[in-house]
């Protein structure tokens, strides 16, 4: 069977509550066979550093202190994990271990090594104990029995043969990462932060299909989450610039983790133990993604200049020290970046060979595409300059370049430099679904305002869907020549291709732009969301659907952080949908909403003076293309009724298509059968609508085709869409043919409400509208 493998890193395991979380997830995510590989809880290694250190010093005080601080912090681990019976065997255990380390400490016999080990031990017992009394079969391992180096080479067949034999069994392992033995059997570390490397490893012995590294935030973003909010996350991330982050210090991965991966196909991710069900950033080989722009900031470094540097000495140097070095050669000479404790132990072992440059720096590297280099070293000089922090040190290499500065870049100047150098190249994959009318418009319109945009966002269109064919290309389609490219390329498609083309796409945002008004499409909207597509739609059918799969959908959207936006469902580009979100945003209370939403038979009624039978009107209007292809479609109301069920779900109102009462503009014998037979009986709807018009008119009023909603004094709600007689001289009766109005009555619009009025329907203003709805995406996304 192929394994997966699955690293949780300290942060995973700070606290009892992280490791029953972790015990889910592997409960969620685990079979039988897989292997866990586990690094020490929380900051257990730094401490385990600190105690080396008192050791080292004979600063007896402080190596008891620290002592007892492990021992507590392992027992209350214990005590919060287990029930009583099972504490005492994992407690007494545990102060036989540090007992040794204490005796040991005195007799002067401590090593370092095996010390640090202990971290990654305790979490790997603590893990599997928990799993087994979860009913899961687990056994911990010591990763010294599987991993065994030589003059710092690991043996991996030796390793690989030690790997099969032991993990073979049905159950789940609990590795430690961090730690390997020598051939001699004396524990050696991988460095630290070296447990992801341990995970690599271990996949890459026993050919596992996968690796998850679980840590603290939902994946590799560009530039450290916890220090600029708008950080921005990367579904894919190609090995290449994470084994540069890594090589740079960056603590999302180790900087050895990719290497066992190389010539492989095991997929590697970094994910969230906090947030298990979020998709995190797939590292991919060469060419499956884009380059990104990072910034990744350093911890103290001193910079030092080698002469003749000896190859595999950086790594040695490296493994000396337990932490990366940056290597970089400028103007020909040697440099290395070594975290400013460890200098001293470097320069003994380089003994003549090197000079300080310069100690105590700070600063950061941009990692970018090759040819953004040299612009972005200019922007990031400017906000250096604005900023007045002091450069001490460049160095750009091609896919590069750091700053080495005499002062920490803090939260603030990195969130500024973030903005400068990332956000301004932000990505949003566009898909547009429907190149009818409105859609080709779109499409002629989008040449400007994509250019609009750019300065905000990298904006490509990268697909083209008719209801049979497509055209998909994930870099970018040239929106002057689409057609061409349509004429050319188009292809038929099946709903699972186009999700499968969606999935590859790897961009930071994707938006579905639905000018269909097909239903069948409308229903993939939950795959699309799935596929962390925004949307914008045009169709009705998604917002009108019923009020349960309406619902999960919000929810799924909500869940996911994206957005949806459909205010050209009613009213074309009329702000309708925009105002009545800003008044309930601003604290007002819609409590009437009324109008004419149908441009059709707004056309109609308003043309309809006596002297031609209505009939003849219905004939002109189909026509001129003002109606559906049969106009009983107009004419039964329908279209009406969805958009007042959207208006009034925009009021958080929980209704359903069918609590809209529903009167046809037609009589209901004409409602079946063919147009034909409809066209035969034409005199009939003439009739329904003259004695209409005639009562209304004995009232001095004319006869409009209306949709109200109105929420009573008690919260109910009555919602009809109906023939109405209004006043003469009233807006609603006064409307230009073809126009639509909503009249919306509020709080603060009470006496005199306040009125939307204008074209609702026809491409040019529907397609604006979607541009609008596209334009508050991206202020939105920013
Ligand atoms: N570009 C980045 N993307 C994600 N995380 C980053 C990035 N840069 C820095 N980090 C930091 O890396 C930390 C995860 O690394 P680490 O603490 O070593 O995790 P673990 O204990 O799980 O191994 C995150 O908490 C985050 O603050
Ligand atoms: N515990 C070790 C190894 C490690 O990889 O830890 P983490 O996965 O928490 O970065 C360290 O702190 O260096």
């Amino acid at each position: 069977m192929t394994k997966a493998v699955h690293k949780f890193g300290g942060s995973s395991l700070s606290s009892a509550a992280r490791y029953q979380a972790v015990a889910n997830i592997i409960i969620g995510h685990c079979q039988s066979g897989d292997c866990i590989v586990v690094s020490a809880a929380g900051k257990t290694t730094n401490t385990l550093v600190a105690l080396w250190q008192s050791y080292q010093q004979q600063d007896e005080r402080a190596f008891s202190d620290i002592l007892l601080q492990v021992e507590n912090h392992q027992l209350q681990l214990i005590s919060e994990l287990f029930p009583a019976a099972q504490q005492t065997p994992l407690a007494s255990e545990l102060r036989d271990e540090l007992s040794s380390i204490a005796r040991q400490a005195q007799l002067r016999q401590l090593q370092e090594a095996p010390l640090l080990a202990f971290g990654e031990i305790w979490s790997a017992r603590l893990l599997a104990a928990l799993l087994n009394t979860l009913n899961i079969t687990t056994q911990d391992v010591d990763a010294r029995t599987l991993f065994t180096q030589h003059q710092g080479q690991l043996m991996h067949s030796l390793n690989r043969s030690a790997c099969h034999q032991t993990l073979a069994q049905d159950k789940i392992y609990v590795v430690t990462g961090f730690i390997a033995a020598d051939s001699e059997g004396n524990t050696v570390t991988l460095g630290r932060n070296g447990s992801d490397y341990s995970a690599t490893l271990l996949a890459s012995y026993l050919d596992a299909a996968s690796v998850s590294i679980w840590t603290d935030t939902p994946g590799v973003f560009s530039t450290d989450p916890r220090k600029v909010g708008n950080a921005i996350k990367y579904s894919k991330v190609c090995r290449a610039q994470a084994n540069l982050l890594a090589r740079l210090g960056n603590p999302v991965l180790h900087a050895k983790t990719l290497s066992p991966l190389k010539e492989t196909a095991i997929k590697l991710q970094v994910r969230s133990s906090f947030e298990p069900d979020v998709q995190g950033t797939e590292v991919v080989k060469q060419g499956y993604s884009k380059e990104k722009r990072f910034v990744t900031t350093f911890g103290e470094l001193d910079l030092l200049r080698v002469d003749t540097l000896a190859s595999g000495e950086v790594g040695a140097l490296s493994q000396l020290i337990q932490h990366g070095i940056h290597h970089f050669n400028q103007n020909g000479e040697d440099y290395l970046l070594v975290p400013s404790e460890f200098t001293h132990q470097v320069v003994l072992r380089l003994s003549g060979r090197v000079t300080i440059v310069e100690s105590h720096l700070r600063g950061f590297a941009v990692v970018a595409p090759g040819p953004d280099i040299a612009p972005l070293v200019r922007q990031a000089q400017a906000v250096l300059d604005e900023q007045a922090v002091v450069v001490r040190f460049t160095h750009s290499a091609t896919e590069y370049a750091l700053f080495l500065t005499d002062q920490a870049i803090d939260s603030d100047v990195l969130a500024i430099l973030h903005d400068k150098l990332v956000n301004k190249g932000r990505e949003l994959a566009v898909i547009i679904a429907g190149l009818g009318n409105v859609g080709e418009v779109f499409l002629n319109q989008c040449q400007q305002q994509i250019a609009r945009l750019q300065s905000q966002f990298d904006l490509k269109l990268v697909a083209l869907l008719r209801s049979q064919e497509m055209v998909f290309c994930p870099s970018g389609l040239n929106v002057t020549q689409w057609q061409q490219q349509w004429q050319s390329e188009a292809q038929s498609y099946s709903h699972t291709e186009l999700l499968d083309r969606i999935s590859e796409l790897d961009y930071e945002h994707k938006v579905v732009i639905d000018i269909t008004a097909s239903e069948a499409f409308s229903q993939l909207y939950p795959d699309f969301a799935a596929h962390d597509c925004h949307l914008i739609s045009a169709n009705k059918y998604a917002g009108t659907a019923a009020h349960d799969w309406y619902q999960a959908l919000r929810t799924q959207l909500q869940e996911r952080n994206l957005l949806w936006r459909y205010n050209t469902s009613v009213g074309a580009g009329l702000p309708v949908n925009f105002a009545l979100a800003d008044l309930q945003n601003s604290g007002d209370k819609v409590v009437r909403i009324e109008g004419v939403f149908s441009g059709t038979l707004s056309w109609l009624c308003s043309s309809f003076d006596g002297e031609r039978p209505f009939s003849e009107l219905v004939l002109a209007a189909q026509d001129m293309g003002y109606t559906e292809p049969d106009p009983r479609e107009d004419l039964s109301g329908r279209d009406m009724q969805r958009k007042l069920l959207i208006l009034a779900r925009e009021l958080g109102l929980q209704l359903e298509l069918d609590d809209i009462e529903l009167e046809a503009l037609m009589p209901a014998s004409l409602a079946q059968g063919s147009w034909e037979s409809f066209l035969a009986r034409k005199d009939e709807l003439d009739a329904f609508y003259q004695q209409r018009a005639e009562a209304a008119e004995a009232q001095g009023k004319v006869l409009r085709y209306t949709g109200a909603l109105e929420i009573d004094a008690a919260g109910k709600v009555h919602a009809k869409v109906g023939i109405a007689q209004v006043a003469q001289g009233s807006a609603i009766a006064n409307l230009t043919p073809g126009d639509n109005i909503f009249v919306i009555t509020t709080g603060w619009y009470e006496q005199n409400p306040l009125v939307i009025q204008g074209p609702g329907a026809g491409k040019e203003v529907t397609a604006a509208g979607i541009h609008s709805d596209l334009y508050w995406l991206t202020q939105q996304l920013r």
